[in-house]
Parts: C-alpha cells; sequence; structure tokens
C-alpha cells in the first residue's frame, strides 16, 4: 500500500492554506489548548564538564527517577559531527519525493528499516503529523547499509562518525545509572545485551503545518526502548508531561537530550521513570529530530533487577522478552 506522506500533504496545504480534518486532535490532545502556559520548571541540565563521577551519579540518578529525561551539555560528541549528522539528514528529506520513495519501509517485522509514514490512524482516527526514516547504527552485524540513504553521498560517512562518538556517550550513561542503583556499573548494559545492545537511529521530519495548535507530531508514548539519545534541529516541539502538565524542553544549543525508555523502567523496578512525551509542530519551519533507540536484542528476556527486589519492594514487571513486549507495545495489547 502507497502511503500518504505527510510532507506531500504539507506541501498540498502550504499552496491552499487548508489543514486536513484527519490531523485535527480532539480538545483534549490539541496543544493550544493542552501546553502549559505558566511557570514550569525546566527539565534537570548536565554538564559533563563540571561533574566528578560521584555528583554526575547523584544528578542522573535523580533527575531519572523524578522526571525520566534530562539534557546533557559537554558530552563529548563534537558539534561539527552533530551539524554533519543534521546535514545530511536534512537533505535527505529534501530529494524529490520519488528518490525518498525508493527506500519506503515494509512494515512487517518490528524491526523495519526505511523511509515511512504512520499507516494506522491512532486512538479516535487521528493521524500524526510527521515522516520518518529508520536504520541501524549499532551493532556492526544489525547494520544494514543497503537501507542507508546513498544520497547525500556522505551521508553513510556522517552517521558513522555520529555512531562512533555515540557508542562511548551511551556506555557512560549506563554504567552511571547502574552506580545510580547502587549496582556494579557494568550491570544494566550487561542485562540490555552487552555489546549486543541495539542502537536504532530515527529521523523524525514534522513539516510545516497550518495549524500547529491543532496537530500534534508523534503522539504522547513512552519510548519502548531501554533509552534513547536525542538531537533536534534549532525548531522547538518537544514536550514532557510532568505533574499533570504538559511543558515545553527548552531548547540548549548543542545539547543531547536523554530519555529513560522502558526497559530501563522495568530493569529498574520502577525507581527510573520511563517519560510520558509528545510532540508539536510549527507553522513555519520544518522541525526535525535524532533519536537514537537503544534497545536489548529481541531474544533477551527483561524483567526487575533480583538485586532490587525483595520483600519490601516486590517485582512490578513481568519479565518478558522485549520482541513480546515490542509486539505487545505496537499492537496496544496489555504487557
Ligand atoms: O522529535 C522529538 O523531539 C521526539 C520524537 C520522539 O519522541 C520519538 O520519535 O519517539
Ligand atoms: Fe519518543
Amino acid at each position: 500500500m502507497e502511503a500518504e506522506r505527510v510532507q506531500v500533504i504539507a506541501s498540498v496545504c502550504a499552496a491552499n492554506g487548508a489543514m486536513p480534518p484527519e490531523f485535527i486532535r480532539s480538545e483534549h490532545e490539541q496543544p493550544g489548548i493542552t501546553t502549559f502556559r505558566g511557570p514550569a520548571p525546566e527539565i534537570p541540565v548536565i554538564d559533563l564538564a563540571v561533574a566528578d563521577q560521584d555528583h554526575l551519579t547523584i544528578a542522573v540518578a535523580e533527575a531519572s527517577r523524578e522526571w525520566g529525561i534530562f539534557q546533557l551539555l559537554n558530552h563529548g560528541i563534537p558539534e561539527e559531527v552533530l551539524r554533519e549528522l543534521q546535514r545530511v539528514g536534512k537533505e535527505f528529506f529534501e530529494l524529490p519525493q520519488e528518490e525518498k520513495e525508493m527506500y519506503a519501509m515494509d512494515y512487517k517485522p518490528e524491526s523495519s528499516e526505511g523511509y515511512g509514514t504512520k499507516l494506522q490512524k491512532e486512538l479516535e482516527g487521528k493521524k500524526a503529523w510527521v515522516d520518518f526514516f529508520f536504520h541501524y547504527l549499532s551493532p556492526p552485524a544489525r547494520v544494514n547499509h543497503a537501507i542507508w540513504p546513498k544520497k547525500p553521498a556522505d551521508y553513510r560517512k556522517a552517521n558513522e562518525e555520529y555512531v562512533k562518538h555515540l557508542v562511548g556517550l551511551v556506555d557512560k550513561m549506563l554504567m552511571t545509572l547502574s552506580r545510580g542503583l547502587g549496582l556494579g556499573e557494568h550491570v544494566l548494559k550487561e542485562e540490555l545485551g552487552g555489546d549486543g545492545l541495539e542502537l536504532r537511529l530515527k529521523i523524525n521530519y514534522y513539516p510545516p503545518c497550518p495549524r500547529p495548535d491543532l496537530a500534534l507530531g508523534v503522539v504522547a508514548h513512552t519510548d519502548m526502548c531501554a533509552i534513547t539519545f536525542l538531537v533536534p534541529n534549532l525548531v522547538p516541539g518537544l514536550q514532557v508531561f510532568k505533574d499533570e502538565h504538559w511543558i515545553d524542553v527548552n531548547f540548549i544549543p548543542n545539547a543531547v537530550i536523554v530519555h529513560i525508555g522502558d526497559q530501563i523502567e522495568i530493569l529498574s523496578n520502577g525507581t527510573y521513570k520511563s517519560v510520558l512525551h509528545r510532540t508539536t509542530v510549527n507553522k513555519e519551519k520544518a522541525r526535525m529530530s535524532w533519536p537514537v533507540f537503544c534497545a536489548p536484542p529481541g531474544e533477551m528476556v527483561i524483567g526487575p533487577l533480583q538485586q532490587l527486589v525483595g520483600d519490601e519492594s516486590p517485582a512490578k514487571y513481568k519479565p518478558k522478552k522485549y520482541k513480546d513486549y515490542a509486539y505487545c507495545k505496537l499492537n496496544k495489547l496489555p504487557q
């Protein structure tokens, strides 16, 4: 089935100013109504250059317990590497439509890769104002360069450079999160498959939208993976649900945004929170973001760490193979 790309719909809207009704959210979701306008706390910002290991552990553990999301400064990924990742992704989405369609993904397995748009409408029959591209970045055995964009020509180089830096940051944060639970620093990574940990890039492309007050980019969700590392472009749009309010994440140039996902919430037996988040869109500008979802291999069984479970703190989640968890989540079945 040929999907209708939001980018194509948006170019028609830009010409006639009309907003297609399937993108108009009901009032309880509309960002124009539900975005909190009062003074809101900012999501935690953690500067890796100033934090010594103990302070870093305390800051990361607290942010992960209270928020499930934080921004990292001085994370060690050079600015030029981020700029290149963003440039090549943007150039891909600016290619003629028929060139992008050569990468159209098939939606069968959970691990699909390629160019896509959400086919099924969500609850209440509404559609998300976003197109995307998915592909693995790591481990090498999982990477299929045949599906990576061939244009621009330096797409591969820019992405390989990014992942080279990112894997070190992922390890560092998993070690920090382990220490924050009072565990040995390698515990979380091992429970997530060790070097088999899978990093999958998604590029989100949110075209300009005539009525950003009525539409949503990505609808409210928690990430099903273990942990997500996200780089946005300059257009704001990420919101998190905190203390019953949808609040905007403030933009900090060159920061990397870290989301705790469902699998770390489960491993930590609920100590760390998988953050509920969504995205809004912009009237004039295309918003883009580059989340990298870090997840265990599908066969790994994930459940509360036995070191964290006892009479005082019974297990809150059932152990489950990650692929079964993903299947239930994607099909909206109970876990
Ligand atoms: O675009 C963003 O900032 C967030 C996207 C997101 O939450 C997702 O793709 O899972
Ligand atoms: Fe997300």
